[in-house]
């Protein structure tokens, strides 16, 4: 089971607003979060991660606590473990395929199997700007899942995509987390692409 409860004061350009998010889900569920344009949902990713801190609040990730305001604790990112695939993929341009996910993890059979599962195996010596934009978020997603994470954080994963390759993608990665029961928690702005995915949805909205 994992509970999220926080709240954070976000400065924005219209003045203070407060974030409050609660969400609880089963271990191996997916949660989809969307809002509106400077909600804060990317904020509440990054709390989870640890590289944001909540003003106040709880995070609970089977029965370890990750975060207690009330008392004084706040794990590190390292710590927590979580995959973060960003929005512009954040990939090294300087690394082949193979290298990022060494980068990640030791475990070969792991990479060899991440790496079959998302039929990258021929592109393994390529770097980002040889591979094709749904290449890249394939591999965005490998290197996120590559630590094998407590918790894999998506925030606006598809949003460069077309669409054909956002409903292949979305296929796909239905398949690997429900073979890998990996907790999950998805940033989108469009609650609709993501109907093939089985979650809980939440809206983060105006609270103040
Ligand atoms: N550490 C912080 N402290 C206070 N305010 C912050 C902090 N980080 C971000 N903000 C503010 O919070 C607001 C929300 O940002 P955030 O990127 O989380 O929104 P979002 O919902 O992901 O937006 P978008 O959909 O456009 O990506 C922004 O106005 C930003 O300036």
């Amino acid at each position: 089971m994992i509970s999220i409860n926080l709240e954070k004061k976000l400065n924005t350009y219209q003045g203070k607003h407060l974030l409050k998010v609660f969400v609880e889900m089963e271990t191996g569920n997916l949660v989809k979060i969307s809002g509106p344009s400077g909600a804060g949902k990317t904020t509440f990713l990054k709390m989870i991660a640890g590289l944001t801190s909540p003003d106040s609040g709880k995070i609970l990730v089977d029965d370890l606590v990750w975060t207690d305001t009330s008392a004084n604790i706040n794990l590190s990112p390292q710590k927590r473990k979580t995959g973060f695939v960003f929005q512009d993929y954040a990939l090294f341009p300087n690394m082949t395929v193979q290298q990022q996910l060494e980068y990640a993890t030791n475990d070969q059979n792991w990479i060899q199997e991440l790496l079959a599962f998302a039929r990258l195996e021929p592109f393994i010596k390529h770097k980002p700007s040889q591979l094709s934009g749904g290449q890249q978020q394939r591999l965005a997603i490998l290197r996120a899942l590559a630590i094998k994470p407590k918790v894999l954080l998506m925030d606006e994963p598809f949003s460069a995509l077309d669409f054909k390759t956002k409903k292949t993608l979305i296929q796909e990665l239905k398949l690997l987390l429900d073979k890998n029961s990996i907790s999950t928690i998805i940033v989108t702005h469009n609650p609709k692409e993501l109907e093939a995915l089985p979650g809980k949805e939440l809206f983060i909205g105006e609270e103040e």
